[in-house]
This record gives structure tokens, C-alpha cells and sequence, in this order.
């Protein structure tokens, strides 16, 4: 808590905190550095040893550099010897004998008794082994100190507790992106105390801090002091492979904290990219415009495959919605050009959503060969597409601010066409456009499409409440219009599907919020301690803890589906929608300035996609299935993604009779 303390005071504070934090990398080579400084200035170290029988040259010290330098490889070498005896090297006092002279060259003569080859495994494996131990001792020591500081009351902010690990560098990257929603927390929270509010991750060479406080997550988000170019940099260099000059062109340079950048003719792309976003996605008259062409295309595609004489549908409900809703969102934001060029971009799209993050976490080519073939396949779509408009003539964007043309069949809506123009003005290669356009669909389709899944899986689970679906009905007829239409605004405040749709985002959101800290921060726990994050770190939100903290939400228990949580009753006994008192626990949008610009489309487009279905279609539900169509006991699961993934995927489905409804 520096509020109030005197400038030389809270200078102080912050150096003896950045002493800490430059520790907190673990970084046993950080140990080794200080050592040979010490070494190297004391003139002590390997020259100053009692050492018998030393060669003559060995004595003279040429300069402090090589002195360090030798000190260095013997340290590392003695290090080396002393494990030779756990792994059985035959000569037991050979690495003893190394120990006490610490001398390359009779090292050397130890060794030459030994295959070559076979010391140099073991010197190394011995090597790691006492790397990771010595990781392991040092992150485990420092651990401790930091939980019994935030256990002791304290009256300073403190740095959140580094998670001890055992490999250097790797840290917990490898159980960070094991592939099962939740289970990374779960085995978290099994002995960390999740009361100190933060945890300090190391993930393959980077420091994360990772925040479960409600008061610190909301306070990050009002915070201005932060942003998402790091984040947003990654995706598109590792999920898009968008080129280094091109990720500049479109965020700057990754070192340059965002808002100082220099860029050409001052025109920073990036803040012109977010100015569309909140120009097409946050005025209610643009985002009615979108829903009302992806409410007429959904209904065009309900009535081509159930109209007409024997109109059923037998089969999983998922995969029919899925492919239906991929095409009305595609088709009302993106136009019909590309769907039309790319019959099978859904498949296309689907696979690179099962391998978006694993991209993201920028694995070389050759370690995820297979993400980046299928997301080459798809972004070579993309590329073809935009092609073949510059060879038809037709890429020229109809102009997104003419007040007639709200929706044409090249680019869409106003959005894309705006993000056209705007690529055009920076003059971005046929790649990047493709590339960025795919991480707009990616935006667009990935999370509100299993979304409208989970909801409707839910109101038809056969052995959830079967008073549910009544209920809904009843009260999605309220806001039909006389001629079969929905009043859109009026869905959207629906006390029970806003609360159904609410649930299913607590239960089924999996996203990791990520900011830069551009200056140091000092955030309320809600319980008079302070965290401290230093300037240039990196911090994590992940919705999951909160969303299913099981002392919040209670009752019922935080993994039940409960379609009434997020109703109360006001004074006239009505039922009301409230997520009160969620602010910190919940956020599946993100939040602050960064917050999901999509987040009105995406409420309309699956509140819609629900109510059109339930509207339109008697269903008769057949049982849950497999992946093959197989028949399955249980309700969806979750499908095996990284954390992070967003809305998570299901594994499974619903087999359903579905015809039209007659009224
Ligand atoms: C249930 C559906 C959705 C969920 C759960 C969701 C979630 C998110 C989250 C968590 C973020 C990051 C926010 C942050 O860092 O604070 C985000 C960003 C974004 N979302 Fe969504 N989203 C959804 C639907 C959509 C839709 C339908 C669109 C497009 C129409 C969209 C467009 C975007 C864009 C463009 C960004 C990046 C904004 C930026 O770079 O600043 N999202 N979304």
C-alpha cells in the first residue's frame, strides 16, 4: 500500500521488490551469475583453492573474465561429478577426487579411463537431474516464504506465491496445457490456498501471474494501466501466423508498451480496428442490422430441410444446429462469396478450432505439424477467395457507412467491409487479410455456436426438469409478433432464458483473460491485503475458478446445470434476472476496455437460434450419442481442449425426432 507514503520511502519499497522480481524467474542461472561476480571481485573462488599438485600454468590468472569463466566450468563440472557416484559410474573415488581439486585438467584425465560418449550422457543426465533438484529445492524455499509473508497479515503489498516446479524454464507449461478443461485448477486448488487471491506461474521461460480474487480480477479491469498487446500479438503471430512485419503493421512492436508507439503517419491500425469494432458491434442499431440477417438466413435454413412433405429429422441435434448456425452467423457477417467458394469451410473451421490454442502457444512447425497443415488449409480458403475477387474485379469493399446497403453478397456486413477497407489502407498482403479474416470468423463462430448447444441441450436433456421446456415456451411466445417474428430486444430480457443463458456461460466458459501491466499495480484482495504486480509482467484471469467456485455458487451445487440461478423474485413477486454480486466471479466476455466487442451480437444470435428452434420444431428426444452416432448413456461432455479454449466443445450429442410444429 505505497497511497501516502513519501516518494523516497515507496522508491525504496519498489527496489527491494525488484530485487525480488528478478529472482522470480527461478532461474538457477541467475544464481550462478551472482556467484562468478562474487568469485571474479574476491579473487577467491577456483584460484584461491588449497590445491595440491596444480599445474603451474593454472596458477597464473590471465584475467578476472577467464577466471570467472574457468570458476564457471568447474562449478558445472563439479556439479556434474559429485552425481557420477548415484549413477553408478564405475570408479567411485574418481568424482570424489574431482570434487576436491575442481580441476578441468585432471577431470579430463579421470574421464579418459570412459567410453567418451557414455560420460557425456551421464555427465549430462547427472547435470539435469541436479538442475531440476536444485529448481525444485529453490522454488519449493521460496514458496513458502511468500505464503507465510501473505499469511502474516502484511501491511505491504506482496508479489503472489511462484508456484514451486521442477524443470527449468518449462516450469508447469506442460500441465498448463494438458487438454482437459478444468483439471490444471482443480489440481491447483487441491493444496494451494486459493484465500491468497494469486499465484505466480512459470510457462515455458514466461512468468504469468494468475489472479482468482474477484476484488484484484476487478480491479485489473478498471484499471488503464493495462492492455492485451502481448496477447493479441500472439494470436496472431502463433494462431494466425500472421509475419513478424505484418503483426507490426497491425499492433506495433511487441517491446513498445501500447499506446507509445511511434507509428508511420501516426495511424495506429490496431486502435482503427477496435473504432470498427465498437462502431459495428456496440451501437444497438448496427447489431439489430446483423441479427435480423442471421434470423432471416437461420429460418431459410430451417425451412429447406423441414418443409415440404415427410420433413423429420432424425439424428444428433448438435451436429444439424451446428452446421446451420455456422452458416446464417458466416453468411450475415462475412456475406455468401466465401461459402460459396468453400463448400466444405465448416469442416475446415471446426478442425482449426480443435487446434486454435495449441498454435497460439507458438510450438514450432515441427512439434505441431499437424495444427498448422489444417491451419494452412484453411487460411489457403481464405487467400483463394480473396483472389479470386481481385481476379473477378469484385474486391472493392461496398463503402460500410452507405446508409442503404446494410448486407451484400461479397463482404457482408459493415463490419468486414470496414476491416477490408481498412486492410487496403495499410496495405496488407493477400495472406495477412486472409489470415485476419480468419481469426474474425474465429471470433464469430467458435464460442456462440457451442454456446447455442449447451442452452439447447439443457431445456431437452430427458432427464433434466421436465417442466422446463414449458416454461420457456411460454414465455419466448410473449415476445412472437403477430406474424411469426421475434422481438428481438424483448427475447434478450426474458428473465429464464437470460438466466439459462447465463448458467450455461458460467458452466461452460473456459478463458483465460490475459494483460500487460504497464506500470506497477497494487490490487485490493478484499480482505486488507494488497498483491503486487510489477510493471512489464504479464497477468492471467481464467474464468474458470470463479465461474465454479463451489462456496459461491452453492445451490445447487456449482457443476449442476441450474436453469433458475440467475433469477430472484422483486417486490411484487415477479421473477427477475439478476447476476448481482457475480462481478470478479464472472466474466465470460472478459472485461474493462478489452471487453468482447461481439458480446450483444453473440447474446441475440444464440438467444434467437434457441427460440427460433424451440419455435419452429416438436422435438422428441431419442437418447444421447457418441461422436459415430453410437448410443450413449450420459449427458454431452466437455471435449479435451486446452485451457483457454473459450466456450468448450462437446463431446456427445442428443439424437432427436424433429418435425415442423403445427399450431
Ligand atoms: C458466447 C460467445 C462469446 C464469448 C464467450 C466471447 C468471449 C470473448 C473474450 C473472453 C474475449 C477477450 C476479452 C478480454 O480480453 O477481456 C473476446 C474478444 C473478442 N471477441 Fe468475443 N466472445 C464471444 C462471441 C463473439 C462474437 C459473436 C464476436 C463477433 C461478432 C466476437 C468478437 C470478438 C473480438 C473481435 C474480440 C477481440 C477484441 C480485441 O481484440 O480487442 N466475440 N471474446
Amino acid at each position: 500500500m505505497q497511497r501516502g507514503i513519501p516518494d523516497t520511502i515507496a522508491s525504496n519499497d519498489v527496489r527491494v521488490t525488484r530485487c525480488l522480481a528478478a529472482s522470480d524467474t527461478g532461474s538457477v542461472e541467475d544464481g550462478e551469475r551472482h556467484g562468478g561476480v562474487r568469485n571474479g571481485k574476491g579473487g577467491s573462488g577456483v584460484d584461491n583453492s588449497p590445491v595440491p599438485n596444480r599445474p603451474s600454468h593454472h596458477r597464473a590468472k590471465p584475467s578476472h573474465q577467464s577466471a570467472a569463466k574457468s570458476s564457471k566450468a568447474s562449478r558445472w563440472l563439479t556439479f556434474v561429478s559429485s552425481n557420477l557416484p548415484l549413477l553408478s559410474v564405475p570408479n567411485a573415488s574418481l568424482s570424489q577426487n574431482v570434487q576436491t581439486t575442481m580441476d578441468l585438467e585432471s577431470l579430463q584425465a579421470a574421464f579418459a579411463g570412459l567410453p567418451t560418449p557414455a560420460a557425456v550422457v551421464i555427465g549430462l543426465a547427472s547435470a539435469i537431474v541436479g538442475i531440476c533438484f536444485l529448481t525444485y529445492a529453490y522454488s519449493t524455499a521460496r514458496y513458502h516464504y511468500l505464503l507465510a509473508a501473505h499469511a502474516s497479515a502484511p501491511v505491504k503489498p506482496l508479489s503472489p506465491p511462484l508456484i514451486p516446479y521442477i524443470i527449468p524454464f518449462l516450469g508447469q507449461a506442460r500441465a498448463f496445457t494438458y487438454p482437459k478443461p478444468g483439471l490444471f485448477w482443480n489440481n491447483l486448488f487441491s493444496w494451494f490456498p486459493r484465500s491468497t487471491g494469486a499465484c505466480t506461474l512459470t510457462l515455458g521461460g514466461r512468468t504469468a501471474h494468475v489472479l482468482f480474487s474477484p476484488s484484484a480480477i476487478q480491479a485489473v479491469f478498471r484499471t488503464k494501466h493495462v492492455s492485451r498487446k502481448m496477447g493479441n500479438f500472439q494470436v496472431v503471430r502463433g494462431a494466425l501466423g500472421l509475419s513478424q512485419e505484418e503483426a507490426i503493421m497491425l499492433y506495433g512492436h511487441p517491446g513498445v508498451r501500447d499506446g507509445d508507439e511511434d507509428w508511420p503517419g501516426g495511424f495506429n491500425v490496431h486502435h482503427a480496428q477496435e473504432r470498427i469494432n465498437m462502431e459495428s458491434l456496440l451501437r444497438t442499431d448496427r447489431v439489430s442490422e446483423l441479427t435480423e440477417r442471421f434470423v432471416e438466413v437461420l429460418n431459410g435454413c430451417y425451412s429447406r430441410e423441414l418443409d415440404g412433405p415427410g420433413g423429420v429429422y432424425e439424428g444428433g441435434l448438435y451436429k444439424w444446429l451446428r452446421t446451420h448456425m455456422f452458416e446464417a452467423s458466416v453468411n450475415a457477417l462475412m456475406g455468401t462469396s466465401l461459402l460459396e467458394m468453400t463448400p466444405d469451410l465448416e469442416e475446415q473451421f471446426f478442425e482449426f478450432d480443435k487446434v486454435m490454442v495449441s498454435l497460439f502457444l507458438g510450438l514450432p512447425r515441427i512439434m505441431n505439424l499437424k495444427a498448422h497443415r489444417i491451419r494452412d488449409r484453411i487460411i489457403d480458403s481464405f487467400v483463394r477467395w480473396h483472389e479470386r475477387l481481385y481476379a473477378e474485379g469484385r474486391h472493392d469493399p461496398v463503402d460500410p457507412d452507405d446508409a442503404n446497403i446494410k448486407w451484400e453478397p461479397v463482404f457482408g456486413s459493415r463490419i468486414v467491409r470496414a476491416r477490408q477497407v481498412l486492410s487496403d489502407k495499410v496495405g496488407f498482403s493477400t495472406h495477412a487479410r486472409a489470415a485476419l479474416d480468419m481469426g474474425f470468423m474465429f471470433g464469430l463462430a467458435s464460442n456462440s455456436i457451442p454456446a447455442t448447444g449447451w442452452l439447447i441441450m439443457h431445456i431437452l436433456d430427458p432427464n433434466g426438469d421436465p417442466t422446463l421446456l414449458g416454461r420457456l415456451l411460454k414465455e419466448v411466445r410473449s415476445v412472437e409478433r403477430p406474424d411469426g417474428t421475434l422481438d428481438i430486444a424483448g427475447l434478450c430480457a426474458l428473465p429464464l432464458l437470460q438466466s439459462m443463458f447465463h448458467e450455461m456461460l458460467r458452466l461452460y466458459t473456459d478463458v483465460l483473460v490475459t494483460r500487460d501491466v504497464h506500470e506497477t499495480l497494487e490490487l485490493p484482495t478484499g480482505d486488507g491485503r494488497y498483491l503486487r504486480l510489477e510493471k512489464n509482467s504479464l497477468v492471467i484471469m481464467p474464468s474458470w475458478p470463479g465461474h465454479r467456485d463451489s462456496d459461491y455458487w452453492n445451490e445447487p451445487p456449482c457443476e449442476t446445470f441450474y436453469a433458475e440461478r440467475f433469477l430472484t423474485t422483486d417486490e411484487s413477486g415477479k421473477d427477475v434476472f439478476s447476476a448481482t454480486g457475480s462481478a470478479g466471479k464472472f466474466f465470460p466476455f472478459g472485461g474493462g476496455r478489452n471487453i468482447c466487442p461481439g458480446r450483444l451480437f453473440a447474446k441475440q444470435e444464440v438467444l434467437a437460434g434457441v427460440a427460433m428452434l424451440l419455435l419452429a420444431f416438436d422435438f422428441e428426444a431419442l437418447g444421447f450419442i457418441g461422436e459415430n452416432g453410437e448410443p450413449r448413456e450420459t449427458f454431452p461432455s466437455l471435449r479435451k481442449q486446452f485451457a483457454g479454449s473459450g466456450i468448450v466443445n462437446m463431446e456427445g450429442d442428443v439424437k432427436v425426432r424433429m418435425r415442423r410444429r403445427v399450431r
